[in-house]
């Protein structure tokens, strides 16, 4: 279990992270999601203890991870992919990592193997693809079977059958019971890979939910109704808390907000209207992502309008 309390990091007069709170619990996959320069980094680096928080506190299964006998074995991370020696095999930054917590090199070939890199081991890692690279760093953040698992962005530079293989390993350590930490870009990868979610915005909580409920709160009560009638239906269901979507382009098809589908359905059968379809409306996560983030973007283009206006 990650649990972050409170935590500030300022650098100079720029603050990174501000007053951060929350638990990553083992068992599930937790996304750490967050638009550009939002302080994902900076926490992850903190929770390794890279860096060290202005103020507030990191504690890791209860204690400070620097306190940790064998940190390789409490925390596996993966920050950077490319933060390898050229010059080295993948094999050779395996076998020196694993010399520091004496791993034995069987663990080496296993995790070789379990990220699919057997057939390029003995070469320079200097010379691999991002996709390979990020391979390697998720078989170093393995290496020492971690309870946690703390990987920056690490579908970066992945083809589908990375992705996939990726998601499939992550869900296996989180069932095997591990804490699995993940921060990525990949709205639509995290919505299928992640089961629970923290979201910052400027270095702060803007969520910290399970996704089901953040889509679910995100969608409110739209519906898509379906019916030749579609322009009488938008009379017959006019009212203050109603507002309705036509679309030019498709005559028959209408978006409702703020009637439930039971209501819609009722009404439409009490003034004989034919209806095609009925569905509730769930929003994707990114839908739901730029909801929430909505004014916590560090450059948007509006605010980049705005102070060039200003000056
Ligand atoms: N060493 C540093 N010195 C000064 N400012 C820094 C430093 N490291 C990070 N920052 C600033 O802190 C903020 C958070 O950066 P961070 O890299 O943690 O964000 P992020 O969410 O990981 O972004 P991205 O998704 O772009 O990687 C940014 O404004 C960044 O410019």
């Amino acid at each position: 279990m990650i649990e972050i309390e409170e935590i500030t990091k300022k650098y100079q007069d720029k603050i990174a992270v501000d007053r951060l709170s929350f638990t990553v619990r083992p068992g599930v996959v937790t996304g750490f999601l967050g638009p550009n320069g939002a302080g994902k980094s900076t926490t992850m680096r903190m929770i390794l203890g890279l860096d060290r928080p202005t103020s507030g506190r990191i504690r890791i299964d209860g204690r400070d991870y620097r306190d940790a006998a064998s940190p390789l074995c409490k925390v596996g991370a993966l920050l950077e992919a490319k933060a390898v020696h050229p010059g080295r095999s993948a094999y050779d930054h395996l076998r020196a990592l694993a010399a520091t917590h004496a791993i034995p090199a069987s663990r080496i070939d296993e995790v070789v193997d379990l990220v699919g890199l057997s057939s390029a081991a003995r070469r320079r890692a200097g010379g691999f693809s991002l996709g390979m690279s990020q391979r390697l760093g998720i078989a170093a953040a393995l290496l020492g079977d971690p309870e946690i698992v703390m990987l920056d962005e690490p579908m970066n530079g992945l083809d589908p059958d990375g992705i996939r293989w990726i998601r499939d390993l992550l869900s296996d350590l989180a069932r095997e019971g591990r804490t699995v930490f993940i921060s990525s870009h990949l709205m639509n990868e995290m919505a299928v890979t992640a089961e629970h979610l923290v979201i910052i915005g400027k270095g702060r909580l803007i969520a910290d939910t399970s996704m089901k409920e953040l889509t679910a709160r995100a969608s409110g009560s739209r519906v898509r109704v379906r019916s030749p009638h579609a322009g009488q239906l938008v009379s017959l269901l006019s009212g203050p808390d109603v507002s309705m979507t036509y679309h030019n382009s498709d005559r028959e098809l209408l978006v409702v907000a703020g009637l439930s589908a039971r209501e819609i359905g009722e009404r439409a059968f009490e003034a004989r209207y034919v209806v095609h379809e009925l569905t509730p409306v769930t929003a994707s996560l990114e839908e739901a992502f730029m909801e929430l983030t909505h004014g916590s973007l560090e450059y948007s283009t509006g605010q980049l309008l705005g102070d060039r206006s200003a000056a």
